[in-house]
């Protein structure tokens, strides 16, 4: 091809018998020459070329053909590789992905390995297992813990959409004078009968899952690195796929009815009603990732959460780390940044 560039593009006619684009026909050209096309003749926008190192049949200026080139009738090479020859794509992608990288890397240099944590830890157990006691450690080490039972009170004050549910099926009855819910004898209905039980747990867990979002998404918003959810049916919710670690505080079941007659002053058929209301304490103690025994004293259990609460502000891991609101903010600042360049085709 005497009187092609080099990477000129334009499609040798084979025995595909490849068409310019929108020209119709190889060999049907609007050229003049009236030229019968073979293998291994170049047809460009309707002009043919033959591949005898001849001459072609027109001459064109330089910028003729560079603008004939952008009509290029060679086939797309495939995605990939149109998106690998984009060096910007390449550069925008690679910064978006460094970026996160260079800050791990800081981080873990971090000897306190403070810096950047969004770590959701699951904290549960059986009833008067002492949840609240464990959660009460982890505040007083300074990480903030979100409390369904809370979000579980808030969300049926009275006037609230939870309020008005359980109103409308279970009547005023499970109503106080001022209006409020009767925890205790709703606490009776549904502890003594399973389907019951299962009525209030499906009324309310659309409010109490969307509480318990809001708290942490406060609590993310505030820079929060390590939040505890502690939940007493986490895993009856399936709430434990979110959280890691999942720590379950485990106590004998005899010292578990006593300690919680002793608190809710109710007898041990009470007792063991809401105890068997949940997930067996044993199986859940199988399913931790962490297992605080909180049988014995009170200074056995912080003995035991000391190192509870060195595992937990440990190194994060590139999950924990994306999901930090430090983490997302700099893939979102990073990709930003990255785009104004490729505009400005600085990249
Ligand atoms: C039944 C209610 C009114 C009893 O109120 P009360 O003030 O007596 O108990 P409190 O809310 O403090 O709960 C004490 C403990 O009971 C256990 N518990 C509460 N609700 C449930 C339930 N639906 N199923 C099994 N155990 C439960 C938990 O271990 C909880 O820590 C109240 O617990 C409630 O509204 N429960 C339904 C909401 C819920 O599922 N809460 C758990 C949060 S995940
Ligand atoms: N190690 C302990 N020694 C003695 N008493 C304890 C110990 N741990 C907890 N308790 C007591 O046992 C009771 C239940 O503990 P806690 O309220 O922490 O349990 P919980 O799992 O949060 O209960 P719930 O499921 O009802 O929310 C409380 O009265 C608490 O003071």
């Amino acid at each position: 091809m005497a009187s092609m560039t080099a990477g000129f593009t334009a499609a040798r006619v084979g025995t595909a018998g490849f068409t310019a684009a929108g020209l119709g026909p190889a060999g049907s050209s609007g050229c003049s020459s009236g030229t019968t096309m073979t293998d291994g003749d170049i047809l460009v926008r309707g002009c043919t070329w033959h591949g005898d190192g001849g001459q072609s049949s027109h001459d064109w200026s330089e910028e003729e053909e560079k603008r004939k080139r952008k009509f290029s009738p060679q086939p797309p090479p495939p995605l990939y590789r149109r998106l690998l020859l984009r060096r910007r794509w390449l550069a925008l992608l690679s910064f978006s992905l460094w970026s996160p990288l260079i800050k791990a890397i800081h981080i873990t240099s971090d000897p306190i390995g403070r810096s950047n944590k969004m770590r959701l830890v699951g904290l549960t157990g059986g009833i008067a297992s002492g949840k609240s006691t464990v959660s009460n450690l982890f505040k007083a080490s300074g990480i903030p813990v979100v409390d369904a039972d809370i979000v579980a009170r808030n969300v049926v004050q009275k006037g609230t959409g939870g309020w008005k549910k359980i109103v409308e099926v279970f009547g005023n009855d499970v109503l106080l004078e001022t209006g409020e819910i009767d925890r205790a004898r709703l606490g009776q209905i549904v502890f003594s009968d399973p389907e019951k039980r299962q009525v209030l747990n499906r009324l309310l867990a659309p409010h109490i899952s969307s509480g318990i979002f809001w708290e942490i998404l406060k609590l993310w918003i505030k820079g929060c690195k390590v939040i505890v959810l502690d939940i007493p049916l986490l895993f009856e919710t399936k709430m434990d796929q979110w959280t890691h670690p999942v720590i379950v505080v485990w106590v004998n079941e005899e010292t578990q009815i006593e300690r919680l007659m002793s608190r809710d002053g109710c007898s041990e058929e009470q007792a063991r009603d809401r105890i068997d209301a949940q997930l067996a304490l044993d199986w859940k103690k199988s399913e931790a990732d962490i297992v605080i025994n909180n049988s014995g004293t009170l200074d056995e259990t912080k003995e035991q959460f000391q190192e509870v609460l060195r595992k937990v502000s440990g190194p994060l891991t590139w999950k924990e780390r994306l999901r930090s609101r430090d983490g997302l903010f700099s893939i979102v600042a990073c990709t930003a940044v990255g785009l104004l360049l490729a505009q400005k085709n600085l990249l």
